[in-house]
């Protein structure tokens, strides 16, 4: 067998690595970037550690070989357990507090119990339609991740905790204080592995805990809520205040309650970025509104778009994937390779020998290379929803289908995100017409945990109107 080929990357200076290759104010534009120069694997160097960067869709798809590899749990996750600790999301494998919330909370997100929250989710989405429609003076320009945010926000709260919130009536281009502090918490999750210890302590605590007290607060309050109005209702709340854990016969701590619950509308805020990368890629081809408001007719004709629809719109199932792919909303995830119980410290051998990596090397996919790969997708820049239906969607490599991510650790909100994805996206192409205020804007993307279009601003009125 020939000798493993040097995994390639930017130089870098002697002390500092790679620091200036990478934006600390734009860490997945700058490695979408390095993907499109140094191709399927890469690796840099920040503050002595070494990363390597999975860019191909054949090696995301080894690499998510649960029997080889698991979530690597550091940087940014690690330092967002300052907020939420063992959740879900920031768990580490080995804690049990993992399967003991997954089995709690799992069935409270299952395809099922998404489609009983439908009309509540119809709710929030008209109410943000009618803001665009009848709420804004006519003609009047605004940023559509914003108002999405709010929606998201509030269909979340609504739906899984049972309160509404109210965010979708803020002012125009205002979000909810629980959005900034979001926002916050994970920026600053992001850049904090990448400055010594002593400045994130002197310098940037302040912030880092103000985020992470109102985000709590947020959840406390929400408790507090359920605690006056306890309407019967069996959601996702009432699970994790009540519900015992089928294989251990645990519940959650009060503390776990309040990790549990910041970390739902976290993981959600990935969704409004994809929509507004959807309204983008749509203003961008119109015969693919065309295509879906003819099986929008087809399907749902003049009256109320239904639950029973959803699977029937087979194409706009295929402009909701696409946008996955291409906007990569969820931008990637860690892996690294699963310790060897005899402790072997041998390499781990990548494509059969091609590379080849320490026994404890941390990876991250970087899906805007995997989701983009020439050698999977004709024109992979394309927006081409028929790419993502019937059978040319079965046949794609699982490679290119890890928007949710993967294996056990998968998104626990992917059946939410769907459900979420496909009513918005159905009822923004049925009753909305956008016009982009820049006809000639390019996506731009910047964004911590999720990666969202910036500088994106849209007109709207009615459809038809
Ligand atoms: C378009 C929407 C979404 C996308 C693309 C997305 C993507 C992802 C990805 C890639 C992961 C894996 C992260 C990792 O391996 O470190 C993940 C995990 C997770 N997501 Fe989502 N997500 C979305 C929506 C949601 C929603 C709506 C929720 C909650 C209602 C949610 C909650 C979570 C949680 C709690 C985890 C951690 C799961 C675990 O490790 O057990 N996400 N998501």
């Amino acid at each position: 067998m020939s000798s493993p080929l040097t995994i390639p990357g930017p130089p870098g200076l002697p002390l500092l690595g790679n620091i200036m290759d990478v934006n600390p104010s734009n860490t997945w534009w700058s490695l979408r970037t390095l993907a499109e120069k140094y191709g399927e694997i890469f690796k840099i160097k920040v503050l002595g550690h070494e990363i390597v960067f999975v860019a191909s869709a054949a090696l995301a798809e080894e690499i998510c070989d649960e029997t080889r590899f698991r979530k690597f749990v550091g940087g940014p996750i690690v330092e967002i357990r300052y907020a939420v600790h063992d959740a879900l999301f920031t768990a580490y494998d080995h804690e049990e507090s993992w399967g003991i919330a997954h089995r709690i909370i799992a069935p409270h997100l299952s395809t099922e119990s998404v489609a009983d929250h439908f009309d509540e989710l119809l709710l929030c989405t008209d109410e943000l339609i009618a803001k665009w429609t009848k709420g804004l003076e006519p003609g009047a320009k605004f940023q559509p991740l914003k108002d999405l945010n709010n929606l998201n926000l509030e269909a979340t709260m609504l739906t899984l905790f049972g309160k509404k919130l109210g965010a979708i009536k803020m002012k125009e281009g205002e979000e909810h204080p629980m959005i900034q502090a979001m926002e916050d918490a994970t920026s600053e999750a992001m850049r904090r592995p990448n400055r010594p210890k002593l400045l994130n302590w002197l310098l940037y605590n302040g912030k880092w805990k103000e985020a992470t007290k109102t985000m709590r607060a947020f959840a406390v309050e929400l408790i507090q809520y359920r605690a006056v109005h306890s309407t019967g209702r069996k959601d996702l709340l009432w699970a994790l205040m009540n519900a015992t854990d089928p294989e251990t016969g645990k519940k959650l701590t009060d503390s776990q309650v309040i990790d549990e619950i910041v970390s739902m509308p976290i993981g959600s805020s990935t969704a409004p970025c994809s929509i507004t990368a959807s309204i983008l890629f749509l203003l961008q081809n119109p015969k693919v509104v065309a295509e879906a408001r003819e099986e929008l007719g087809r399907v749902v004709g003049d009256g109320a778009l239904k639950q029973d629809h959803i699977a029937q719109l087979k194409y706009i199932q295929g402009i909701v994937r696409e946008t996955l792919r291409l906007s990569c909303a969820a931008p990637g995830f860690n892996i690294e390779p699963i310790p060897s119980k005899n402790g072997d410290k041998s390499p781990i051998l990548l494509q059969g020998g091609k590379y080849q990596i320490a026994h404890n090397q941390a990876m991250i996919v970087v899906l805007a290379g995997v989701n983009r790969d020439p050698a999977v997708f004709e024109e992979p820049l394309k927006f081409k929803p028929e790419r993502m239906v019937g059978d040319n969607f079965s046949k794609l490599p699982a490679g290119v289908k890890k928007w949710f991510g993967n294996g056990k650790r998968e998104c626990i909100g992917k059946h939410w995100a769907w459900e979420f994805l496909m009513v918005v996206t159905a009822k923004l192409i049925k009753e909305v017409d956008f016009q982009a205020v820049d006809e000639q804007y390019v996506m731009k993307q910047d964004g911590w945990f999720n990666v969202r279009p910036i500088d994106f601003y849209v007109t709207a009125k009615a459809r038809g109107a």
